[in-house]
């Protein structure tokens, strides 16, 4: 017998790094229910998605067909959520699909373009549906970002160094790019030149979005997720650093995120919004 009053949990790359930590999460957690396991690895079809994740069997299978699941999710009584570690590659679909079966998506999936993210707040608004965009689920990276913003109201110079290990796909980071993009918030011009630079190795200095922000991205193995936001003036440095040492770190912020999207009505990109 389903109790009625949980929250209902897909969990889309639940044979991934970070899909592997949701599941066992989800399944301690009281006020909600694993129903649904989607992931592309042909290794794990079929298995069962807690015995995959370490925590013991949950009857629930892992699936290469969202769209089935998404079905299985909109009979359930309380409304669906759909939490995506995939690829960047896929997100988009997959945020698509959920808003359209009305299962509210909480992605921690990382390179969706500033256009796909002002198509799906558009698609979320129209449908009514919650959805929440993470970048980075970490308290800890909140804390440094908004460090970052007060340091932004007496420096100009800054520049941002992420560090991954070698098995991420894209770059910059997710959070990299939120964090360039929360500092451009500020209305600042960053970075006035000081000198005609020319760059005798392409990609030296970093990659450089609109916000005039240098983003660095380095991958090695023995990483796991860290990020230096750095400002330089005359005469001193201020550096901010976060380490993450295990994907457990994430786990609250998921908590957090599932239970709130289950209030929105539309899409909201970032911790940040919902702490
Ligand atoms: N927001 C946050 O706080 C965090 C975000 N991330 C982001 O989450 C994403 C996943 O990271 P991670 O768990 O390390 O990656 P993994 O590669 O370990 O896991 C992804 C899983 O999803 C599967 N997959 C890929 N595409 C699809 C698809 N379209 N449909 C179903 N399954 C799919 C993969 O299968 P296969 O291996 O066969 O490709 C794999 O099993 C990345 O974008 C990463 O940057 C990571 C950590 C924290
Ligand atoms: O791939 C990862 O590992 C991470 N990805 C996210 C990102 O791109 O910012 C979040 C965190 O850095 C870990």
């Amino acid at each position: 017998m389903v109790n009625e009053a949980l929250i209902p949990v897909v969990v889309n790359g639940a044979a991934g790094k970070m899909g592997r930590e949701v599941v066992k999460t989800v399944a301690q957690a009281d006020d909600m229910m694993l129903i649904g396991a989607v992931d592309h690895n042909p290794e794990v079809l079929g298995q069962d998605a807690g015995i995959v994740a370490g925590c013991g069997e949950l009857e629930v299978p892992i699936l290469n067909d969202l769209q089935s699941v998404l079905v299985l999710a909109t009979q359930e009584k309380v409304q669906g959520v759909m939490v995506d570690f995939t690829h960047p590659d896929g997100v988009y679909e997959n945020v698509r699909s959920a808003i359209a079966y009305g299962v509210r998506p909480v992605v921690g999936t990382t390179g969706l373009s500033p256009e796909q993210l002002d198509d799906l707040g558009e698609f979320a608004e129209k449908a009514s549906t919650g959805a929440l965009v993470i970048p980075n689920f970490s308290i800890g990276m909140v804390l440094l970002q908004q460090a970052a913003l007060q340091a932004s109201k007496y420096f100009d110079h800054v520049e941002i160094i992420e560090l991954h290990h070698n098995q991420k796909a894209d770059a910059p980071s997710g959070t990299a790019i939120k964090t360039a993009q929360m500092l451009a918030e500020m209305g600042k011009t960053y970075n006035p030149p000081s000198v005609q630079e020319s760059e005798k190795l392409p990609g030296a200095r970093g990659s450089v979005g609109e916000e005039n922000i240098r983003i660095h991205s380095v991958r090695l193995p023995g990483l796991l997720a860290h990020q230096e936001v750095i400002f330089g003036a005359p005469g001193q440095v201020y550096t901010l650093r976060h380490d993450t040492s295990d994907r457990a770190c994430y786990m609250p912020g998921v908590l957090l995120a599932i239970r709130k999207v289950t209030e929105l009505k539309s899409l909201v990109y970032g911790l940040e919004k919902i702490l």
